[in-house]
């Protein structure tokens, strides 16, 4: 007769934990960059940002370079599967378990398809709201000697974040999860805003 083998599987150890995300939304130049600086440093998330990632993939002189620059330039929303590798590889070699995924998703085929490959569902979806005539002002003030702070690339960006970033905005907002912030105020009053969520969020978490 066989020995009969006493294997006891602790709970949790089968599924791996999803990491806690919180999608930073908002129009170009509405300041989320700035925030997640300081969201970082007060409340210990890694801050990814799809626009970084995609200007890195550029310089590293990756295949996709080429198509996400020309895209970049015209404001244009790159495919999906290119940023969610990207953003997934972040995520693996952070060592982290809590993100700030600032500027994605984009579009409804972004959120969409990082739902469907990730299966990871935002805490909740930070909404700088600012109004253009502010977020144009910052973006020609900027001199990060971005190719797409332009005035012309500015105006598509506009365009893209009415028609295609809004509707995902909505959709969250339908789903109670969006924190709207007033974005057009100084960065330390922005900041105050930004504090009470991410603290009456952490004590909910604990309760
Ligand atoms: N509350 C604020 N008041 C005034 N200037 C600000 C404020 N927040 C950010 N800025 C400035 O505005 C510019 C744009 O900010 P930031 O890069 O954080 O925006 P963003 O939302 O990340 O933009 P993008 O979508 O283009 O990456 C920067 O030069 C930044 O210093
Ligand atoms: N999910 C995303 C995010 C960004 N892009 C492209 O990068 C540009 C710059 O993004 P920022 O967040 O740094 O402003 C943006 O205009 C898009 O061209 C993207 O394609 N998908
Ligand atoms: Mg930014």
């Amino acid at each position: 007769m066989g020995s009969v083998i006493d294997v006891t599987i602790e709970e949790g150890s089968l599924t791996e934990k999803k990491p806690t995300v919180v999608f930073v939304l908002g129009g170009p130049g509405s300041g989320k960059g700035t925030q997640c600086a300081n969201i970082v440093q007060h409340f210990g998330f890694t801050h990814l940002s799809a626009g970084d990632l995609l200007r890195a993939e550029i310089k590293s002189g990756s295949e996709n370079g080429t198509m996400i620059q020309n895209m970049i330039k015209e404001g244009k929303i790159v495919p999906s599967e290119v940023t969610i590798k990207l953003l997934q590889k972040a995520i693996q070699e952070s060592g982290n378990d809590k993100f700030l995924i600032d500027g994605f998703p984009r579009n409804e085929e972004n959120r969409a398809a990082f739902e469907a490959v990730t299966k990871i569902e935002p805490e909740f979806v930070l909404f700088f709201d600012c109004s253009e005539e502010e977020m144009e002002r910052r973006l020609l003030s900027r001199n990060q000697g971005r190719e797409d702070d332009n005035i012309e690339t500015i105006r598509k960006r506009f365009k893209v974040f009415l028609e295609s970033s809004l509707p995902v905005i909505e959709y969250y907002n339908s789903k109670e999860k969006v924190r709207k912030i007033d974005a057009g105020k100084p960065v330390e009053e922005v900041f105050e805003a930004v504090k009470v969520i991410f603290t009456s969020n952490s004590e909910k978490a604990t309760v």
